[in-house]
C-alpha cells in the first residue's frame, strides 16, 4: 500500500521496461487530457506531432542545399539551384515557430484543467467512501500519496507532449540517417547511450532515496506543522516541548541532507563517467564519418547533413530518455490516484437501496455485534438488542467505554453492523437507502467538527443543502439557547470563527457545543443524536440546554441522548444501560432506580458526592 507500492516499479525501471511502458503512459495521459478539454488535447497532439514532421523536411531541405552548393558548376547557378530548398526550409520553421506556440498555449489550457479534474475527482471520492475507509490506516495512507497526483497528472501533460515531440524528430532524423547511409544510425545510437545510462541510472538512485526516506520527511514534515499549530501551542510553552521537538526536527532534516549530498556525489560521478564515454563514442563517429569520405564511401554535402541530423538526433534521444523517466516517474504517483478511484469506488458509501417507513414507530437492535478494525480484547458492541421508540427522549448510559458512541455511530448508518440486525420498523438498515437515512438524523457528536467558518454558516451547515434562511437560522440559535452566544461576538453570526484569520474570533468550550446544537436544530432530522452535549457547559446552562432538548422531544422530535450527568436522565422515556458493549438494564429511569442495578449504582455514586462533607482541613 501506499509508498512501497512504487517499489516494484521502481526497480523495473530499466530501458526495456521504460519502452514497454511508454504507450501506456501516453495513453494515461491523453484521457486525463481528453477527460479535461478535449479542443486542447486535440491541439497538442496534433501541434507535437506536426513539429516533429516539420524537423524531418527541414533535415531533407538541409540535405538538398548542402547537395546543392557543394555540387559542380558556376556558383551563382548552385546558390539559384539552392533557393527552393531554402525556401521550404524558411516556411517549415515558420511552420514549426507557429506550431510550438500552439502547442504550448494549449498545453498551459490545459495543464490546470487536469490538476483540477483530477483533484476534484479525488476530493469527491474521497468524501464520498465509508467511514470506515476513512479510519482504515490503509486506506488513509492511500489517501495521503494519491494527493500527490493531481500534480503529477498535470505534469504528465508536459511530458507526454515532449516525448511525443522528441519521438517523431528521432523517427525523422533515423528516417534521414539511415537514407543516407545505413551506417549512420548505430553512430547515432552509441553516441547516445552514455547520457540515456547516466540519466537512467540517476533516477534510480533517485526513486530508491525516496522510497526509503518518504517516512522520514513525512515525519519532519508532521514535526515542523506541530511547532506552528495552535493547538499544540499551549504545551509547547508550558511544558517547553518546543526545543524537544525542535532537537528531533534538526535530526531528521540532518539525515535527509546527508543523503541528498550523498546522491549529488553519485550523480556527479555517473555524469563524469557518461561524459567521458560520449567523449569516445564522438570521436568513433567522427573518425568513422572521415573514413568514409576518404574511401569516398560517402558524398561531403551528405556527411555535412548526417552531422546535423547526428547532432538533432541524439539532442532528441537524450531529452526522449530524460522526459520518459520523467513520465514514468509522475505515473507512479499518478498510478497511486488511479488506485485511490478504485478502492473509493469499492468502499463507497452504497447509493440506492430499500426506502425506510415514512413514519416508523421504532427503530430495533436484534442481536447487534462491532468491532472496530484492529486488535481488541472485545468489541464495541455484543449481541445488543434493544429497541428505540420514535417521538421519544431516549438516554444512552454506561461508564466510558462501553459502547454508546459506537451504538448512535451504527444507529446513524456510519458503520455497519457485524453481526445482527437494525430496522426501522421492518427494513433493514443494512439494505436501506443510506441518504434518506442520513437526512432523517441530525447529530451532535462528542467531538463535533468546529469549522473554521462564521457562527452564521457554522449554524447552516446543519443542512447546506437547504436555501439559508434567517428565520430558520434565529429558530436554531433560540432551540440551543444560543442567543447570547451570538450576541456576545463582535460581529454577531458574520463572526469568522477561526482565531488563525484576520478578524477570527475563538468561542470557548461551551459556546461552542451550543453552536453544536443550534446546528443540530437546523437541520431538522427527525432523530436527533445528541453525545455529551452538556459536557462543557455550567450547571445552570446544563439545566437549560436539558430543558431545551426536552421542548424539542415534546414537539415530536426523537432524541437519542448520551450523558454521564445521571440527573439529567431523569426526563427521559426509556434508558438504555451499557456495559462493557453489552446491554445490562433497560426501563425508565425510575424502574432503574428501584432495581437496584448498574444504573442505581452509578446513580448513587454521583448523588453522594453532593452529599458528601468537605472534610474539615487538619489542625497544625
Ligand atoms: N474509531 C475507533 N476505532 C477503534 N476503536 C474505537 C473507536 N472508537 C471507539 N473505539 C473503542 O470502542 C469501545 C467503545 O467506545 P465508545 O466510544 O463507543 O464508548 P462510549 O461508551 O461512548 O465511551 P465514552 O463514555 O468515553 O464516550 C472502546 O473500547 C473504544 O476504545
Amino acid at each position: 500500500m501506499g509508498w512501497n507500492q512504487h517499489h516494484d516499479a521502481f526497480l523495473e525501471l530499466n530501458f526495456r521496461s521504460m519502452v514497454r511502458r511508454l504507450p501506456g503512459l501516453l495513453a494515461v495521459s491523453f484521457r486525463l487530457a481528453w477527460q479535461a478539454d478535449r479542443t486542447a488535447a486535440r491541439t497538442v497532439l496534433a501541434a507535437e506531432v506536426g513539429r516533429g514532421l516539420a524537423q524531418a523536411v527541414s533535415l531533407l531541405a538541409v540535405n538538398s542545399v548542402l547537395g546543392r552548393l557543394l555540387g559542380d558548376g558556376d556558383i551563382a547557378d548552385r546558390l539559384r539551384q539552392c533557393v527552393p530548398a531554402l525556401v521550404a526550409m524558411a516556411a517549415v520553421l515558420l511552420v514549426g515557430a507557429l506550431l510550438r506556440a500552439a502547442s504550448t498555449y494549449a498545453t498551459g489550457r490545459l495543464e490546470p484543467k487536469v490538476e483540477r479534474v483530477a483533484t476534484e475527482q479525488y476530493l469527491e471520492r474521497a468524501a464520498a467512501v465509508e467511514l470506515a475507509a476513512i479510519e482504515d490506516h490503509a486506506f488513509h495512507k492511500l489517501l495521503d500519496t494519491a494527493q500527490y497526483g493531481a500534480s503529477s497528472a498535470r505534469r504528465m501533460i508536459t511530458y507526454s507532449a515532449r516525448v511525443v515531440n522528441a519521438i517523431i524528430s528521432l523517427i525523422a532524423a533515423a528516417g534521414v540517417l539511415t537514407v543516407l547511409h545505413p551506417a549512420l544510425l548505430p553512430l547515432l545510437v552509441t553516441m547516445t547511450l552514455p547520457s540515456a545510462w547516466s540519466a537512467l541510472t540517476i533516477a534510480r538512485r533517485r526513486y530508491e532515496s525516496f522510497h526509503t526516506w518518504v517516512q522520514h520527511a513525512r515525519a519532519g514534515h508532521l514535526l515542523s506543522g506541530l511547532l506552528t499549530e495552535p493547538a499544540a501551542a499551549p504545551e509547547i510553552r508550558v511544558h517547553g516541548v518546543g526545543p524537544f521537538l525542535l532537537r528531533h526536527y534538526r535530526a531528521m532534516a540532518e539525515t535527509a541532507e546527508a543523503e541528498q549530498a550523498r546522491l549529488a556525489r553519485l550523480a556527479a560521478r555517473t555524469g563524469l563517467a557518461a561524459a567521458a564515454w560520449t567523449g569516445v563514442a564522438t570521436a568513433a563517429t567522427y573518425a568513422t564519418l572521415g573514413a568514409l569520405l576518404l574511401t569516398g564511401a560517402m558524398a561531403l554535402a551528405v556527411a555535412g547533413t548526417a552531422v546535423i541530423a547526428i547532432r538533432t538526433g541524439s539532442a532528441s534521444l537524450d531529452s526522449l530518455v530524460l522526459e520518459i523517466n520523467q513520465l514514468h516517474e509522475e505515473a507512479l504517483f499518478v498510478g497511486d490516484l488511479q488506485r485511490l478511484y478504485v478502492e473509493a469506488a469499492e468502499r463507497a458509501i452504497p447509493s440506492g437501496g430499500t426506502p425506510l417507513p415514512e413514519d416508523p414507530r421504532e427503530i430495533r437492535f436484534e442481536h447487534v455485534g462491532f468491532s472496530y478494525p484492529g486488535e481488541s480484547t472485545r468489541p464495541a458492541l455484543d449481541d445488543v438488542s434493544l429497541t428505540l421508540p420514535l417521538g421519544r427522549i431516549v438516554a444512552l448510559v454506561g461508564e466510558n467505554g462501553s459502547g454508546k458512541t459506537t451504538l448512535v455511530k451504527l444507529l446513524a448508518g456510519l458503520y455497519v453492523p457485524d453481526r445482527g440486525r437494525i430496522l426501522w420498523d421492518d427494513v433493514d438498515a443494512a439494505g436501506a437507502d443510506r441518504r434518506q437515512l442520513a437526512e432523517r438524523i441530525a447529530m451532535v457528536a462528542q467531538d463535533f467538527k468546529r469549522w473554521p467558518f462564521t457562527a452564521r454558516v457554522n449554524v447552516a451547515v446543519g443542512r447546506s443543502s437547504a436555501p439559508l434562511t434567517e428565520e430558520r437560522l434565529a429558530e436554531a440559535v433560540a432551540a440551543a439557547g444560543a442567543e447570547e452566544v451570538v450576541a456576545d461576538l463582535p460581529r454577531g453570526l458574520d463572526t469568522l470563527l477561526a482565531r488563525q484569520f484576520n478578524g477570527g474570533h475563538e468561542l470557548s468550550g461551551g459556546q461552542w457545543q451550543r453552536l453544536g446544537i443550534a446546528r443540530a436544530a437546523y437541520r431538522r432530522g427527525r432523530i436527533l443524536i445528541v453525545d455529551e452535549p452538556t459536557a462543557a457547559l455550567d450547571a445552570r446552562a446544563e439545566l437549560e440546554v436539558f430543558d431545551r432538548i426536552r421542548a424539542l422531544a415534546a414537539a415530536g422530535q426523537t432524541v437519542v441522548l448520551i450523558t454521564h450527568r445521571l440527573a439529567s436522565v431523569r426526563h427521559a422515556d426509556l434508558v438504555h444501560v451499557l456495559d462493557q458493549g453489552r446491554l445490562v438494564e433497560s426501563g425508565s429511569p425510575e424502574e432503574l432506580l428501584a432495581r437496584g442495578g448498574l444504573y442505581a449504582e452509578l446513580y448513587a455514586l454521583q448523588a453522594e458526592q453532593f452529599a458528601a462533607r468537605v472534610p474539615a482541613p487538619k489542625a497544625g
